[in-house]
């Protein structure tokens, strides 16, 4: 017969003192909720995706809320790509017209996300999937981009939304009840139209309205990094603004660094830009003093 117990990797005794360390972090952080941005670009490998899912049951089981936010960029990419479109982005927004509107909810509030939650109920927690039409949870209108660097400028950027207001009494009922909301980045209007909104937007808003202990934000790349590629383990607002002025934060990093900005100014504790494509790095940053990332200060 084979023994199905998989072998411990660390000496006994090192397991259990490094059990004994998370202690202090789980008698802190008890009843407290944690938003956690899962990436699309962070959720392309199976065993990376099993270990999320392993970290947030395990946060779960302990005592703490998580609620989990998901995106989808590459997800949404590849389906654009077999109707032979390809997705514009301006200051890390998605131009999105109706025909994009369609395959961002297909792609979304279906396929990545029922991934997403088989993966957590397979890990042993009870996730449940919703849009932000769920329970009227975000309320949205069309985004007026401003252009960066010419403030008189705006972009039009179709069916994109900017959070109107956000209803969160679905999310604590079902955290009450001893469910995982894994939201996708969908709102809808005031004509119940829907637009398609910036995760990373979504994730900072949500921490923000549920004054959550930390904001993670799981992405591909190990931070912030700075023109030379060095990581940047802390970041104030002061250097947010050098960093978006001169280039350095691009792309996808924009929305991302605004949103962490917003919700380390508006009471959220601890915000973090982290590595999801080191194994349980999320379970280290809460359960560990590692420090991982970027960390954003209010100031
Ligand atoms: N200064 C920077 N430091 C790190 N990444 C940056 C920076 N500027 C732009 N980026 C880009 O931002 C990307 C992360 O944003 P994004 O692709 O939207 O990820 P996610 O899908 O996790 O939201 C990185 O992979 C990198 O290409
Ligand atoms: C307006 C806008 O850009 N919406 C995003 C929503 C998904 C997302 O944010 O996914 P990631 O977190 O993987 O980047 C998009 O269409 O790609």
């Amino acid at each position: 017969m084979t023994d199905n117990t998989a072998a411990p990797t660390v000496a006994p005794h090192d397991q259990a003192q490094i059990l004994a360390q998370a202690m202090p972090y789980i008698r802190k952080f008890h009843g407290k909720t944690l938003v956690i941005k899962y990436g699309g670009n962070a959720m392309t490998d199976p065993a990376l995706q099993q270990a999320f899912a392993e970290d947030v049951v395990l946060l779960k089981l302990v005592g703490m809320n998580p609620v989990v936010v998901h995106g989808g960029g590459p997800q949404i990419e590849t389906a654009l790509k077999r109707l032979g479109k390809k997705g514009e982005f301006i200051q890390g927004m998605r131009v999105t017209d109706a025909e994009t509107m369609e395959v961002v909810e297909w792609v979304l509030g279906g396929e990545v996300q029922q991934d997403i939650v088989g993966m957590i109920n397979r890990a042993g927690g009870k996730a449940v999937g919703l849009t932000g039409r769920d329970g009227g949870l975000i309320r949205a209108k069309k985004l007026r981009l401003v252009d960066s660097q010419d403030p008189t400028k705006e972009h039009d950027v179709g069916q994109v939304g900017e959070i109107e207001s956000i209803d969160p009494s679905i999310l604590t009922c079902l955290q009450d009840d001893a469910f995982i909301p894994v939201v996708s980045p969908i709102g809808f209007g005031a004509n119940n139209e829907s637009y398609n909104i910036n995760a990373d937007v979504v994730a900072a808003k949500l921490a923000t309205v549920l004054q959550a202990e930390k904001l993670l934000m799981l992405t591909n790349i190990r931070g912030v990094l700075d023109k030379q590629g060095e990581l940047l383990t802390e970041l104030t607002p002061s250097r947010i603004d050098e960093l978006c002025a001169d280039g350095t934060i691009s792309g996808g990093m924009i929305p991302k660094i605004a949103g962490a900005l917003d919700a380390a100014k508006s009471g959220v504790n601890a915000v973090h830009i982290i590595d999801g494509r080191v194994p349980h790095a999320m379970l280290l940053e809460v359960l560990s003093e590692q420090a991982f990332g970027t960390m954003i200060r209010s100031r």
